[in-house]
This record gives structure tokens, sequence and C-alpha cells, in this order.
């Protein structure tokens, strides 16, 4: 039986969990783990899949939260350098628009993100229903997460600003450290704000972002999405397709709702 969450929680892992059991089949052996709080729950559901399988299997972190989530969970860890292609990456989003284009790096880990989602022959996305969005920029508001290199950082966050950028700051610690988020990669992390008429052109901000000197990754992921699946309240399932087609499935009997 399956533990009682509190709703939002209880989405995230009806997605999880219904992305595995569509995508995650007996034959793929390098899997491409993401990162967030959704994540968890699909590393669950692949150890729920059994020890004689998960033994052939080796798992691709995104970074530091998931690589911890794989040891856990006691499955075989691997490294993109050894595995550059991988049969299928699922991770976490912001924001998903109706074309699958989405906004990530709200745990500032998009580089490795882009790099796994790209690497995947399938690339899926897992959230709750709060990230389902017409458009980027609606739902998620803190802006776009990019990726910049420390060393002439102000000079950086100047050419964002003059794309249009109505703010662009460092993200910061916090209360458990001063001064800015340092990223897996040792750069840091930046939240540039954009007005809908750029957001609503994510390829477009994405081409402009990645020609920026200092940026290193951008967390606008376009066309690379086959599939995203949200859990909803009521216990069901809407996964969206590439063509913007929908689909609701109910949830198993006795599985995360
Ligand atoms: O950098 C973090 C990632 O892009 C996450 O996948 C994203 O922020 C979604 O996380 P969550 O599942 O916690 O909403």
């Amino acid at each position: 039986m399956s533990t009682k969450l509190a709703p939002i929680e209880a989405a995230k892992r009806l997605a999880a969990y219904s992305a595995v059991d569509h995508h995650v089949h007996e034959q793929h052996r390098v899997i491409g783990i993401g990162s967030g709080s959704t994540v968890p729950y699909v590393v669950e559901r692949i150890v729920a899949q059994g020890e004689d399988v998960n033994r052939n299997r080796v798992f691709i972190p995104t970074g530091f939260q998931s690589k911890n989530l794989i040891v856990d969970a006691g499955l075989v860890l691997g490294d993109i350098e050894q595995f550059p292609e991988i049969d299928v990456t699922i991770d976490g989003a912001d924001e998903v628009d109706d074309h699958l284009n989405c906004i990530k790096g709200g745990g500032g880990c998009q580089y490795r993100e882009k790099v796994l989602a790209e690497a995947a022959k399938t690339f899926i996305l897992v959230a709750d229903y709060r990230k389902k969005s017409p458009a980027l920029g609606t739902t998620w508001s803190h802006g776009v997460p990019l990726e910049i290199v420390p060393f002439g950082y102000a000079r950086c966050l100047r050419s964002i600003t003059a794309l249009g950028a109505t703010r662009a700051p460092l993200r910061m610690a916090g209360a458990a450290k001063a001064g800015p988020v340092v990223s897996d990669n040792g750069n840091f992390i930046v939240d540039a704000v954009f007005p809908d008429a750029r957001m609503h052109q994510p390829a477009e901000l994405l081409r402009d972002l990645k020609a920026l000197t200092g940026v290193v990754e951008v967390g606008l992921f376009c066309g690379v999405a086959k599939a995203a699946y949200f859990g909803n309240e009521d216990g069901s399932v809407t996964i969206r397709h590439t063509d913007g087609r929908e689909e609701e499935v109910a949830a198993h009997e006795g599985d995360a709702h």
C-alpha cells in the first residue's frame, strides 16, 4: 500500500510513477535521473521494478542531489563521460508550455540537466499540475535560470539586461551562506525576468542568451522533451505530447494516489 501524502506531493508521485511505467522499460540499460523534488518518486518507482532488472542498469545523475538518490537507492552509478548515450532521462520542470518547451533550473541544475536531456533517446518531464501552462512565464514568475561564469559576471548581467530582461539578479544563497548560489559546476546562477513578448518566443530567447559571453547554459529547454506527465489533484495524470495533444490516464489501483 502506498503512503498517504499531501496533495502536491501525491500529484508529483503520480506523475513520476506514470512516467516510469510508460517509459522505463526492462530493456533500458542507461537511465538519466534529473533533479528536484519530483525525481525521488521516479527513483522510488524504478527501484520497485526489482533488483533483477536494475542490476543490469546504470544510472547517470544530473547533479549532487540525484547522485545521492541513486547511491542511497542502491542503484549503479555511472558517469555521462562513460555513457554519452542514454536510453531515457526523466526530470522535473518549473513550467511547461503547450509545445513542451519548459523552464528548468529552479534548483540551479540546468546545465547538467540539459546535457542529460540531449544525450537521451527519450527525455520525459514529470511535474504536478501547477507546472502546466499555456505559455512560459505564466505560472513561473521567478525568471529564466541562467548559469554564468563568475569571472566578469557584472558585465554578463548587463548583456542579459540588454536583451530585454527587466530584472536579472544573481541568485543568493540566503541564510545558509552569505553570498551567491554556486552551481555543481562552480558557476553563478542568475534569474532573468523577461517580458511576455520575449517569453512567448522561447527558442529565440534561448538562442540570444546562449550567444552571450559568460552564459554557460540557459534554463529554457525547447524541442527536447518527448512528453510531459502532470499529476492532478483528482488522482489522474495528464500526458502532454509534443504536438499539443493531451490525454488523461487514471492512476493504477494501489498506486501513487
Ligand atoms: O534545477 C532544478 C531542476 O530543473 C528541477 O527539475 C526543477 O526545478 C523542478 O523541480 P521540482 O520537481 O522540485 O519542482
